[in-house]
């Protein structure tokens, strides 16, 4: 899974290089976007597509698009991060149904298979046609070899309790303990977190999420650990995007975070331990 091959029916987006150019990309100053398929394309091919802001949607229908007419009939896309999975409800009145919007999108490109990683909700894979989940099970036992220690995992959130529980029984029952945030109910805003254990003290807590976003679910959360007497905290995230609030994570306690690059390149920061343990598909400019 880790590691890709550059074959001829493989298609990067965002380009990265690869032998042989596959296909030209440029931007207008309009702000268009603009591709060629520079050979004719195999009838199997796989897009493997990393979600970079809406702008890279568009390109990746303009290269759907452009291999279908270069006479690619059955095309299986990778798109480890999904966007809009977290708005996979309307909760506030006044907003969209994302997850649908962005779902709607790809299933008009009739893909062969959609492949995602770690989805934030069954929500998504539902609204999909034909979506094949890859699930964190082996990013995390890759986690847990190079961590090397005696862990609790730790459910954030009453949502992720079931992934958990799938996710000890494959780590052989490594023990669980549940936590929950409080939210304001009139805006959903976070107001404090629950965990539901006694005394932690000599322990190594590994938090396990689908993703990092703002921070604040792990801040708070990693600060009850803490005073619980936790003694190490691990955040472990299948998606990162790299967060204004690194420091704050810092200072609630957690000693590193361990995640893919299924949205950033390269995490690199001078506050937060960040390991970018899995690689998805070569970084932009990598020769893999
Ligand atoms: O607290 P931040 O990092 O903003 O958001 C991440 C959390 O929000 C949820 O959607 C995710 O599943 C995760 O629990």
């Amino acid at each position: 899974m880790a590691n890709f091959d550059t074959v001829n029916s493989r298609y990067f987006l965002p380009k990265a290089q690869q032998e042989g150019e596959l296909f030209k990309q440029f931007t207008f100053g309009s702000g268009e976007n603009h591709l060629q398929i520079l050979a004719p394309s195999n009838k199997h091919v796989e897009i493997m597509f990393r979600y970079r802001g809406d702008q890279s949607i568009i390109q990746l229908l303009l290269l759907t698009d452009a291999l279908r007419r270069q006479g690619a009939n059955e095309i299986d896309l990778y798109i480890p991060y999904f966007p809009g999975a977290r708005q996979d409800r309307v909760c506030n009145q006044g907003e969209p149904l994302s997850a649908k919007v962005y779902a709607d999108l790809i299933n008009q490109q009739q893909y062969h298979k959609v492949y995602l990683f770690d989805p934030h909700s069954d929500v998504v894979v539902a609204l999909l046609n034909n979506a094949q989940v890859i699930k964190n099970h082996q990013f995390i036992k890759d986690v847990v070899n190079e961590i090397d220690r005696d862990l609790i995992l730790i459910s954030p959130d009453a949502g992720s309790n079931k992934k958990i529980f799938e996710l000890s029984s494959q780590l052989g029952g490594l023990p669980v303990v549940r936590a929950d945030k409080l939210r304001d109910v009139s805006n959903g805003a976070i107001i404090g977190t629950e965990v539901f254990c006694e005394d932690l003290s000599g322990k190594t807590a590994m938090i396990v999420d689908d993703i990092c976003a703002g921070g604040r679910t792990f801040i708070e959360l990693a600060k009850k650990l803490k005073a619980k007497n936790c003694e190490k905290i691990i955040l472990v995230v299948s998606h990162y995007e790299g967060s204004a609030q690194e420091i704050k994570l810092q200072e609630s306690g957690i000693d590193a975070v361990y995640t893919t690059n299924s949205l950033q390149d390269l995490v690199a920061t001078k506050f937060l331990n960040v390991k970018n343990i899995w690689q998805f598909m070569p970084a932009q400019g990598e020769s893999k």
